[in-house]
């Protein structure tokens, strides 16, 4: 496997680690450069003092030090750029293309991945990355290479010295790939752990109040506990299994200084070398090692990106992207199914099947059947959440499935029931309808949509923030803010999940007041909850299981005695009952 495949690289980015290593070459020869240019001098100096030997001149060395001393700044200043200033540039471009992938990958892709799993490819999986680019890789390649030449230049010097040096580094790392086998599959484990721990963490945030509602506190946090007391041992047991492994190759690495003494020894003492030369191999030995040491720990955190998050970044790139043409230009707007089916996952049971109707511009045409029966499915195919896996979905005559989703979208407004508000403030959540809409225009919207009266008596008006998810509004609130806001995008099509089934009376009414302002001219799509709406709509379309078993208009279903005139029926007959079994209410 390449270095970009393996490391999730760039051609750039695997181009500037190839520098740094090799300045971190450069630096290191340099520097051992500098123990060979002292030890030299003492060579000169010990044959001066016990020998008499007269001391060279000095000037030459002054400047070889002054030489010496600027090679390794420069090598020092372009190692230093490479292995942190443009890994960090490449790092920050991995985020930002993380970032771009986000947006090309099909609304879809974001249903079936769990988000804290999302989350922490983009944080933790990017970090471990970022530390591996900037501190692992150059430094390794950089030491492994500077050491090789060292290793070549001892052997040439004396083998039989070099060889009881350095006989020792190539048995711990051996120890230390082969320990890999078992350490790998618990890294694997702890990373799975931690993020069910995330996940649990996040959902326990998230059905805060539901759970507190249902009296679940206490059986949450002994579920979180079990999490927490699952990933503390696995975690130990992780770090245990990569300690030892690291800790005992260091000690056996150190074996090589013990024979490096011996051999020396034995070679002194029959007089085949000189003192000055096992001094010197001594004084390299003890530094070879530290890298060594230092690398083993890195190699460690390697194994983890290789291992892990790598590949999960990886497994981002490799999904298929929602693509297609960024020219849209349909013939008007309507919304045609022709012979849709749908599943949410491969091989498995559809829930939408054969189903074909128009959605005429200008009219209201209301999705009606039990709940489960695929209302929601089709507003999500209309606006291409999801592609259809079966039959087409034409809007203005052209297929949805061959247009960029994001320029598809644009000629969408979608009012459903989960608004989402961010921690702005009430004006630029209004205005993430239309970014370029003058603060006018804002307030306009919101005054249509019925937003004015009770934004003004917030404290700052429409500059309040709104908190996390609008938590400072109430439901209703929340929706006339979600209305403004696709009163502003002023598209041709609106998706609307009628978003007034949960509201009060007085709320409910202006609601409505704000949806006609919206709906006027447009193809509207409505899963209609309310038999207002239902009998003021245009065209009904009514499902079950998935399948549209009547479509026409009220008048007309009604007089066909199907299953919409029996639901009314039943619904006249029991006020309980409702078209998708949601209690109904006295108005309907
Ligand atoms: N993201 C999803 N992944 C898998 N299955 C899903 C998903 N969303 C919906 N479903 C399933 O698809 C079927 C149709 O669901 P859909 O939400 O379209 O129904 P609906 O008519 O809108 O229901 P309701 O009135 O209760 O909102 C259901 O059986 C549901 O369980």
């Amino acid at each position: 496997m390449g270095m970009r495949e393996k490391y999730a690289l760039t051609a750039e980015g695997a181009k500037n680690i190839r520098l740094g290593a090799f300045w971190t070459v450069v630096v290191n020869l340099v520097a051992m450069f500098g123990v060979g240019f002292f030890f030299y001098l003492m060579e000169q100096l010990i044959a001066s003092l016990t020998e008499g030997v007269p001391l060279p001149d000095m000037v030459p060395y002054a400047v070889g030090l002054v030489v010496f001393a600027v090679v390794l700044w420069v090598a020092h200043w372009f190692q230093y750029d490479y292995t942190y200033g443009k890994t960090y540039r490449e790092s920050g471009k991995q985020r930002i293309s993380l970032g771009e992938r986000m947006r090309e990958l099909p609304l879809s892709f974001f249903g079936k991945r769990d988000l804290a799993d999302l989350t922490e490819t983009i944080m933790t999986d990017a970090t471990t990355m970022e530390h591996v680019y900037s501190h692992v890789l150059p430094y390794l390649y950089g030491t492994y290479i500077s050491t090789a030449i060292i290793a070549v230049c001892l052997l040439v010097f004396n083998w039989q010295l070099a060889i009881a040096a350095l006989w020792s580094v190539p048995v711990a790392f051996a120890i230390l790939f082969w320990s890999r086998r078992f350490s790998a599959p618990l890294m694997r484990k702890t990373r799975a752990c931690a993020l069910a721990m995330t996940e649990n963490t996040q959902e326990m945030l998230e059905c805060v109040r539901e759970i507190r509602a249902t009296n679940q506190v206490a059986s949450y946090l002994k579920q979180a506990d079990g999490y927490i007391d699952r990933l503390e041992k696995t975690m130990f047991k992780s770090e245990v299994g990569a300690g030892i492994p690291v800790q005992s190759t260091q000690a056996i690495m150190r074996f090589g200084i013990a024979t490096t003494i011996l051999a020396g020894s034995l070679m002194l003492a029959d007089g085949s070398i000189g003192f000055m030369v096992m001094f010197g191999f001594l004084l390299v030995v003890s530094r070879i090692y530290a890298p060594f040491d230092q690398s083993m720990l890195m190699l460690a955190e390697l194994f983890m990106a290789t291992e892990v998050a790598a590949p999960r970044m990886k497994a981002l790139y490799d999904e298929v992207a929602a693509t297609g043409s960024e020219d849209f230009s349909p013939q008007g707007h309507d919304v045609t199914f022709e012979d849709v089916t749908f599943s949410y996952g491969e091989g498995d049971e559809p829930v939408v099947s054969n189903v074909s109707f128009v959605a005429k511009e200008g009219d209201v045409t209301a999705l009606v059947g039990p709940s489960g029966s695929g209302k929601s499915t089709l507003t999500k195919l209309a606006a291409r959440f999801w592609d259809a896996d079966g039959g087409r979905v034409l809007v203005g005559g052209v297929d949805a499935s061959t247009i960029d989703p994001e320029a598809l979208l644009k000629d969408y407004s979608v009012v459903f029931q989960d608004v989402l508000l961010f921690d702005d403030t009430v004006m630029g959540n209004i205005r993430l309808g239309r970014r370029d809409a003058t603060d006018e225009e804002v307030l306009a919207a919101a005054k249509a949509a019925m937003c004015d009266d009770f934004v003004r008596k917030l404290p700052q008006g429409y500059d309040t923030m709104i908190g996390e998810n609008g938590s400072k509004l109430s439901g209703g609130e929340r929706q006339r803010i979600s209305i403004a806001r696709a009163l502003l995008k002023n598209s041709p099509i609106v998706l609307l999940d009628e978003a007034t089934a949960s509201l009060d009376v007085e709320n409910e009414s202006q609601v409505q007041e704000a949806l006609s302002n919206l709906l006027a001219g447009k193809t509207v799509i409505v899963i209609a909850h309310r038999m207002r709406t239902v009998m003021n709509a245009d065209k009904i379309v009514v499902l079950d299981e998935g399948r549209v078993v009547e479509q026409g208009s009220p008048a007309e279903l009604l007089e066909q005695n199907g299953l919409f005139s029996r639901m009314v029926k039943l619904q006249s007959e029991s006020s309980g009952w409702s078209l998708v079994g949601t209690k109904a209410s006295g108005e309907d």
